[in-house]
């Protein structure tokens, strides 16, 4: 397998963070950027993507402060951000309280810009670092999680931070970038969480199920397809501006280092070599 680049054990989010530095602000200059966790369940996503507090944040606070700080007199631009879960094909809004999610409904929407946008979505201006760390703390607690065999706060669901950023170059257009970071549930096999039975077993069934039509979108990618099934899930059908036009793509692969991880291992260093060959627009 070959790889852009590979964090050892004592890596620590800061050289990740340097590598993603420069993609993430590609926002800025009005492309739709997206960011996603793969791998099995307790491998490291939400660690690397969420992270805890002070110098162990993680990939989603750091992009934002990142692109925040970019902000200049000449260049003006604001960011919205909003956090979703897809939990077994439906869209929740998780800076919305649970109490008031009632006569919610959240759809995927295409605009004629070609853009996506979630009705009945919550959007919230981004300022400060503290808006940041508001923003992470209410998704944190509306998130579905779960403890399974292989981890005790196991993410049943796909978590998508959006931060749409619509910026103003003088004397010129209007971009409309974003940029979508993603921390995706755990892709292990059904046995191996022991989601046997059921709610955790659709949950798990409905994770597989989605990945694989992530595995089908890069597939097609990759052979140049003219038709690709980004329509198949709601995740594919969210991140479709990311992953073509003036879409760009980066995915993290976390790896367990247990032996008897070895087969899920693989499994993820293969939907690694797929993705590798592909090339968007
Ligand atoms: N690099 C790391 N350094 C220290 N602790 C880590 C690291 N990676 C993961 N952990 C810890 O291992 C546990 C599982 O990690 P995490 O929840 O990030 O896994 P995950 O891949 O998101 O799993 P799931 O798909 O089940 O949500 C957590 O307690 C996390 O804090």
């Amino acid at each position: 397998f070959k790889f852009d680049r590979c964090f050892g054990q004592n890596s620590t989010q800061t050289d990740v963070f340097e590598e993603v530095k420069n993609f993430v602000q590609s926002a800025l200059d009005g492309y739709n950027v997206s960011l996603l966790a793969y791998g099995q369940t307790g491998a490291g996503k939400t660690h690397t993507m969420i992270g805890g507090g002070g110098d162990h944040q993680g990939i989603i606070p750091r992009s934002i402060e990142q692109v925040e700080k970019r902000r200049t007199r000449r260049w003006e631009y604001t960011l919205h951000a909003s956090c979703l879960e897809i939990y077994n094909e439906s869209i929740r809004d998780l800076l919305c309280d649970p109490k008031d999610l009632e006569g919610k409904s959240y759809t995927i929407r295409q605009g004629e810009n070609g853009l996506m946008s979630v009705t009945d979505l919550m959007s919230v201006l981004v300022c400060t670092r503290e808006d940041i760390h508001k923003l992470m703390t209410t998704s944190e607690k509306h998130r579905t999680v779960k403890g399974t065999d292989m981890n005790e706060r196991s993410s049943r669901s796909h978590t998508v931070f959006q931060v749409s950023i619509p910026s103003h170059i003088p004397f010129s257009r209007v971009l409309h970038g974003s940029l979508n970071l993603v921390d995706l549930a755990g892709s292990e096999r059904l046995a191996k969480s022991n989601a046997t039975a059921g709610d955790r077993l659709k949950e798990t069934q409905s994770i597989n199920k989605s990945l694989s039509a992530l595995g089908d979108v890069f597939t097609s990618i990759s052979q140049k397809k003219s038709h690709v099934p980004f329509r198949n899930s709601k995740l594919t059908f969210l991140l479709q501006p990311c992953f073509s036009g003036d879409g760009k793509a980066l995915v993290i692969f976390a790896l367990s280092p247990s032996e008897t991880s070895t087969h899920e291992s693989l499994c993820t260093l293969r939907f690694s070599s797929l993705i590798s060959q592909c090339e968007l627009g």
